[in-house]
């Protein structure tokens, strides 16, 4: 199962940091010019995987300026804030470190808010924090399409494999996106990336958190998970983790298997 799983999610036990960073603005550049489209747009977050992607695509964007003189390419980050953020100091450090060619900020609570007003009128029922976490992803998911639209650029996503193996995103939300450049490395890898690209260690030191449940500001991936990014990316190097936690690891698997695909046809049976 562990070997069918890295096949899958495409991780190799070490990288040439150079050779990885190198390849992937090389994608984005192509991905550009081939779509005839204007640049890329991303949430910013003020964690380590929009802090990494966004840094691809403006390493990309510079590179295809410097090379042509036509309309100049653009890279949009996109500060989503649900009212205040409490890492907000975060997010602005990303954002210096990436340089963006635009910045928008669209906070998203009135939005997210009515929604969710919207469905209790409806049905008279609550929609639980949990549950409203995930209408802000989407939400945060519609923002970033409607400035794409707008500018002409496509959506980037940050989903990577130690995350892609749990299925730890929403789906059609932060899981929805046009490119996804980081897929194919572990959570430490990605940190190997950033620091060679000189991002400030605080950005990737900090615990990785999807920030989504009102009474559970910055609650901690691992502590969601039950396990460790240490225990997935050991895992997806290959190497052995405790019986449990490959257990836990391989149920996720298992269980989030229809946000790796589309939506089921009577063509698809991965489902039976
Ligand atoms: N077997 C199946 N076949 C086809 N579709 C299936 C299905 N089971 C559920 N579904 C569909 O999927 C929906 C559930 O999926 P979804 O809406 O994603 O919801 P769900 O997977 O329950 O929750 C998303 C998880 O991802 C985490 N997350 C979200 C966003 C960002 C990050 C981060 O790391 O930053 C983490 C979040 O904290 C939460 O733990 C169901 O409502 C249903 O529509
Ligand atoms: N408050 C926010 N503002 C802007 N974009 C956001 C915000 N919260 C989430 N996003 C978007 O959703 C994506 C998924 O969140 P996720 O937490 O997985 O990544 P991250 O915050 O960049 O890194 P980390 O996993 O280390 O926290 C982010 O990469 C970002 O593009
Ligand atoms: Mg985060």
């Amino acid at each position: 199962m562990q070997n069918i799983i890295i096949e899958a999610m495409k991780v190799k036990p070490t990288i040439d940091v150079t050779d990885e960073i190198s390849k992937r603005v090389q994608l984005l550049k192509e991905y550009l010019v081939k779509t005839n489209t204007k640049g890329y747009v991303l949430g910013i977050s003020g964690g380590q995987d929009s802090t990494l992607a966004g840094k691809l695509c403006q390493m990309a964007v510079d590179e295809l300026n410097e090379e042509q003189e036509n309309d100049p390419y653009m890279f949009i980050a996109v500060r989503l804030p649900y009212g205040e953020q409490q890492d907000e100091q975060d997010a602005q450090d990303a954002i210096q470190f990436i340089n963006p060619t635009k910045k928008v900020t669209v906070n998203i609570k009135a939005a997210v808010d009515a929604s969710v007003q919207a469905f209790t009128i409806a049905t008279g029922e609550t929609l639980s924090n949990f549950m409203k976490g995930n209408t802000k992803a989407r939400e945060r998911m519609k923002v970033q399409y409607d400035v794409g639209a707008y500018y002409q650029c496509l959506v980037v996503g940050t989903d990577h494999s130690a995350e892609a193996i749990t299925g730890f995103f929403t789906k059609h939300g932060d899981g929805a996106c046009d490119i996804v450049p980081l897929f194919g490395l572990n959570k430490r890898q990605g940190k190997q990336l950033l620091q060679h690209v000189g991002c400030p260690e605080h950005l990737y030191l900090k615990a990785p958190t999807a920030d989504l449940e009102d009474d559970k500001p910055g609650l901690p991936d691992e502590v969601a998970l039950g396990f460790t990014y240490e225990n997935i990316d050991d895992y997806l190097e290959g190497k052995q983790v405790p019986a449990e936690i490959q257990e836990k690891i391989e149920m996720k698997f298992k269980a989030t298997e229809h946000k790796r695909q589309g939506a089921v046809s009577i063509y698809d049976t991965w489902w039976k």
